[in-house]
C-alpha cells in the first residue's frame, strides 16, 4: 500500500535513450508532486557499493572522539560538524517550534579550490570543505558520492521542466553548477519511552530545490501525506527516495509541493543517514516559472538567489549555532553584507 503512495520512477529507459521516456517520466514526476512531494527512482545507476561505502564513512566519522568532530564546528557557511541537539526545528510549514533534534551530523558542500575567486573573497556558502585529519578514505569517498549524487540530480533536472510544461532545457542554465550539500546524519538510539516531541529530526520541510536520500536499513522517516496521514516511507531496494524543498515550491509558485517528514530513531539500533541536498547554481535568479503564473495565480514571491533565500531561512533553523559561528567569523559575514 504504501509503495503506491509513493509513485516508482524508472529512468532505465531514459538512460538508454528510448524515445518518449522524458516525456513519461516528466508526466509521472508532475503526478508526484501535485499529489506526494515524494517520488523514488530506481535504474538510476549509482552503484549500491559506493552507497554502502558513504554510510560506512558516516558511521566511522561519528565513531571519533568528540574533539576530532568539534575541530570542524559547523560555521557561517553551514558546513562542518553539528554537535548532536545542535539544532532547533524552528521555521516549518507546521508553525510549531520543537526540542533540539537529537542528532549529530556533518554537513559538506562542492570541493571549490583555494585559488577560487568566491573562496578568496570569503563569499558565504562558497567556503572549502574542512575534513577529518585521521580518517583515511573519508574525503575521496565523500567526493566520490557527491560527484554521483550531482549527476544523477543534473539527469533528473529535465524531467522538472518536462513536468512543468517547459522545454526539457529550461532549467539548464540554472544548474550549470548547481550548490549541494552532502549531510551526513547520525541519530542516537532513542528510548522507546520518550516523550512524543522528542524527534531524531522534528517535522520539518527542506530548504532544497531536490533532496535525494539514500535507503536506509534502519527505519525512522515517515512523511506526511497530503491528507495529514504520516506514512512511514517504505525503503524499496536499489532506489533513492527524492522530494523537493522550500525552493522548489517558490520557484514553481507553490505548484509543486514541499512534504514534511521526520526521523524518530526507535529501532533499537544507531541510525545513520546520508541525505543530498541540490539547488541551482550559486548567482542564479530564481523567478517564479513562467508556466506556473497566470492571471488567476499571480507570482507570490520575489525573485530571490540562493544566497538570499538560505540566509533567511537557515538563521530560523540553526539558530544558535550559527549565531555562534557568526560571532567567531564576523568580519567575514558582514564583508558579505549578510
Ligand atoms: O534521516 C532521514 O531519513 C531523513 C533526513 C532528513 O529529512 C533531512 O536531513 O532533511
Ligand atoms: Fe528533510
Amino acid at each position: 500500500m504504501a509503495a503506491v503512495a509513493i509513485p516508482v520512477l524508472d529512468l532505465g529507459p531514459l538512460r538508454a535513450g528510448e524515445p518518449g521516456a522524458l516525456e513519461r517520466l516528466g508526466a509521472e514526476l508532475r503526478r508526484a508532486f501535485t499529489e506526494v512531494g515524494f517520488y523514488f527512482v530506481r535504474n538510476h545507476g549509482v552503484p549500491e557499493a559506493l552507497v554502502e561505502e558513504v554510510f560506512e564513512a558516516a558511521r566511522r566519522f561519528h565513531a571519533q572522539p568528540l574533539e576530532a568532530k568539534l575541530a570542524m564546528r559547523f560555521n557561517e557557511h553551514n558546513m562542518g560538524y553539528m554537535p548532536m541537539r545542535g539544532s532547533t526545528t524552528r521555521m516549518n510549514s507546521l508553525g510549531t517550534i520543537y526540542k533540539p533534534n537529537a542528532n549529530e551530523a556533518v554537513f559538506l558542500k562542492r570541493e571549490l579550490p583555494a585559488d577560487h575567486p568566491d573562496v578568496v573573497n570569503g563569499v558565504r556558502f562558497r567556503a572549502r570543505n574542512r575534513w577529518p585529519e585521521n580518517l583515511p578514505g573519508f574525503r575521496e569517498t565523500a567526493l566520490r558520492y557527491m560527484d554521483a549524487m550531482e549527476a544523477l540530480g543534473k539527469s533528473l533536472v529535465p524531467l522538472y521542466a518536462v513536468a512543468l510544461g517547459l522545454p526539457p532545457d529550461w532549467f539548464d542554465e540554472a544548474f550549470r553548477e548547481p550548490m549541494y550539500t552532502l549531510r551526513m546524519t547520525h541519530y542516537p538510539q532513542q528510548d522507546p519511552a520518550t516523550a512524543e516531541e522528542e524527534w531524531g529530526l522534528a517535522p520539518h520541510v527542506d530548504t532544497s530545490f531536490m533532496t535525494i536520500l539514500a535507503q536506509n536499513r534502519v527505519p525512522g522517516l515517515s512523511v506526511r501525506l497530503p491528507d495529514g496521514t504520516w506514512l512511514d516511507a517504505p525503503a524499496p531496494e536499489g532506489t533513492f527516495l527524492v522530494n523537493g524543498g522550500m525552493l522548489l515550491r517558490r520557484w514553481t509558485n507553490d505548484r509543486f509541493l514541499a512534504t514534511p517528514h521526520r526521523v524518530v530513531n526507535r529501532s533499537g539500533r544507531e541510525r545513520y543517514a546520508i541525505p543530498f541536498f541540490m539547488d541551482c547554481s550559486f548567482g542564479h535568479v530564481m523567478t517564479p516559472v513562467p508556466t506556473c503564473v497566470d492571471a488567476d495565480n499571480p507570482p507570490r514571491y520575489e525573485p530571490i538567489t540562493y544566497s538570499e533565500f538560505m540566509t533567511t531561512y537557515q538563521r530560523a533553523n540553526y539558530g544558535e549555532a550559527l549565531a555562534e559561528a557568526e560571532k567567531a567569523g564576523r568580519q567575514k559575514v558582514e564583508l558579505q553584507g549578510a
